[in-house]
């Protein structure tokens, strides 16, 4: 017999067609469940089979469904409650089992001590995941060579700490820029859209002088402000993609058919990123050698053969998407990170005046070839630890997969859970951190409780922005790299948007916890003397055209 599926003219059918499909919705989940769910063996690693986290009936968590639009990472206050009542691991039966952390010890046995038990990504439950911006990329590849090959060739080959000190010129650039919008901006030179009442909106430039680095540190190339507009609005699409509902992992033949407008729209997206990056990656190969430009990200994946696959190179869409990854990863946590900095520096007018005087009495923050810092700031570093801290610009990391039936916190834990940790929450554990809620560098320096904190979590976790183990991200040097330059270049004093007025600290999640309100403040020079050589050249311009008045105005005067 052969079922019509399509929407007839027959109203009368929809109804029928919607209880058809839940109902076989429902099966289908609950046949997997059963083939997914924890295997029958009663023994975990030989010991007697331990029950499995609590948790809320999945009804509950389907209840707050309407949370879900955006993506998990909007659970947090629902997850924060689960926690108080069932303790610091919880989990919900939902399409697959989903495991939450929310203890800094029980992180640390499960990514650090068995490492490699949840080193994997999860598979979606019932389909591949989205091929169209993950195929080849770090973060969604399985645990194996080829996630061991590429991840390798970021972290050790282009960010290493020598690689990047290379950047310092592009760095500089960036931050010049940086300053010179801001201070037009501040002056109503702006485009128009970042100026209200003299006060700036801060992230929009942030981000553009953020995202024209990256891209230099990918393609060495310096692109025009339209090309850059546009892969800016891709990129976005990208991330839009990764954080909203995964709407086409489920039943993608259907939901690409129900959906097919923002089918369409995802596909192009893809094919123009192809036609942007592609010739971009290629010119690297007529680039190679120029002593003018430092080695870029590029260059290192159309020089890397994927050894466990014959020696093959990297395709095209491989790097293409790596490519975006890098643009992605890097941009918009570090342009979160710093801003969240500056927001407590104008309510912190103290610690700005202590992070303006120990930048203008001697220290440097960029890197010698050798890639070490010139003259370490201590307090400037200690700021941005405590921005890490009580800001991570991720408040969940990338979810885990166990790659075997494992134990957490005295619960077991199914082969193929999803796990994921409550960063945000763990850098607030009251036990470690006195006023954890309250912005105090000074815990990082000599005496204080986060001297010497271990970033990478390898020893204890007691903050975790970056995550730790295996999957930590690959790119956390650079990115308190970049944020250590970006707020070291304190030649501007911020001031509130409006005489009087408070920050407002309010958090909102858009891929990460960003500002609600972003940050709007009111810039002024400190030092004409002091500022980059942009700025320098329009005041030196003013300075001519000063001169120029006066001389005409004593000749007409004489
Ligand atoms: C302040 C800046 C940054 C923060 C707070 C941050 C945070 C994170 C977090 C929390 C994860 C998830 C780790 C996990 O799942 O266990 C991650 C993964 C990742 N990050 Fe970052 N990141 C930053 C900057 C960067 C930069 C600059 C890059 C590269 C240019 C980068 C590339 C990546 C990649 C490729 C992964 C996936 C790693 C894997 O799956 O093996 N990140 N990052």
């Amino acid at each position: 017999m052969e079922v019509d599926v399509g929407l007839t003219s027959d109203t009368s059918t929809i109804p029928l067609l919607c209880c058809l499909l839940i109902t076989l919705f429902v099966s289908l989940l609950f046949f997997l469940r059963r083939r997914r769910g924890p295997s029958d063996d009663s023994r975990v690693n030989g010991k007697a089979r331990l029950p499995p986290p609590p948790g809320p009936p999945a009804l509950v968590f389907l209840a707050k469904f309407p949370a879900l639009r955006r993506s998990i990472f909007d659970l947090a206050p629902l997850l924060r409650d689960l926690h108080a009542r069932h303790g610091p691991v919880i989990s919900v039966r939902l399409f697959g089992t989903l495991v939450f952390v929310a203890d800094r010890r029980l992180a640390h046995r499960a990514l650090v001590r068995d490492g490699a038990t949840f080193a994997d990504r999860p598979p979606l439950p019932l389909v591949d995941p989205d091929p169209l911006f993950s195929a080849g990329d770090i973060n969604t590849a399985p645990y194996g060579p080829y996630w061991r090959l590429v991840r390798r060739n970021l972290a050790a080959d282009a960010l290493h700490r020598a690689r990047v000190g290379l950047f310092a010129p592009a760095r500089r650039r960036a931050c010049g820029s940086l300053v010179a919008g801001l201070l037009r901006a501040a002056r109503g030179q702006g485009d128009g859209s970042s100026t209200t009442g003299g006060a700036v909106t801060v992230r929009p430039l942030l981000r553009r002088a953020m995202f024209e680095l990256l891209v230099y540190m990918c393609f060495g190339a310096r692109l025009g402000r339209g090309e850059l507009d546009e892969i800016e609005a891709l990129e976005r699409h990208v991330l839009a993609s990764f954080t909203a509902f995964p709407v086409f992992a489920f039943l993608p033949p259907l939901t690409k058919r129900l959906l097919r407008k923002r089918w369409a729209a995802h596909v192009a997206v893809r094919r123009r990123l192809d036609e942007l990056f592609t010739p971009l990656i290629h010119a690297a190969r007529r680039r190679g050698g120029d002593k003018d430009h430092p080695p870029c990200y590029d260059e290192s994946l159309l020089a890397l053969p994927v050894a466990d696959e014959g020696d093959r190179p990297l395709t095209d869409a491989e790097m293409v998407s790596l490519c975006s990854e890098f643009l992605n990863a890097g941009t918009d946590t570090t342009v979160t990170l710093v801003e969240w900095i500056m927001a407590e520096l104008v309510s912190n007018p103290d610690v700005q005046a202590k992070v303006y005087e120990e930048v203008t009495t001697g220290g440097n923050p960029e890197l010698d070839a050798a890639g070490n810092v010139r003259a370490p700031l201590l307090y400037l570093r200690a700021v941005v630890l405590e921005g890490l801290r009580l800001h991570p610009p991720a408040h969940f990391l990338i979810p885990h997969g166990a790659r075997s039936d494992a134990e957490i916190g005295g619960y077991t834990v199914p082969r193929g859970a999803e796990v994921n940790f409550l960063v945000a929450e763990i850098g607030l554990d009251e036990a470690v951190w006195t006023a954890a809620r309250e912005f105090r560098p000074e815990r990082f320096l000599d005496g204080g409780k986060g001297r010497g904190v271990d970033l990478t979590g390898s020893r204890e976790i007691t903050m975790m922005p970056f995550g730790a183990g295996r999957r930590m991200c690959p790119g956390y040097a650079l990115g308190t790299h970049h944020a250590e330059y970006f707020v070291a270049r304190s030649e501007l004093r911020w001031l509130p948007g409006a005489e009087g007025e408070a920050v407002d600290m309010a958090e909102t999640v858009d891929f990460t916890t960003v500002m609600k309100h972003p940050l709007r403040a009111r810039i002024i020079p400190r030092n004409q003397t002091n500022t980059c050589s942009l700025v320098e050249q329009n005041s030196a311009e003013e300075n001519l055209y000063i001169h120029v008045s006066m001389a005409c105005y004593f000749l007409l005067i004489l």
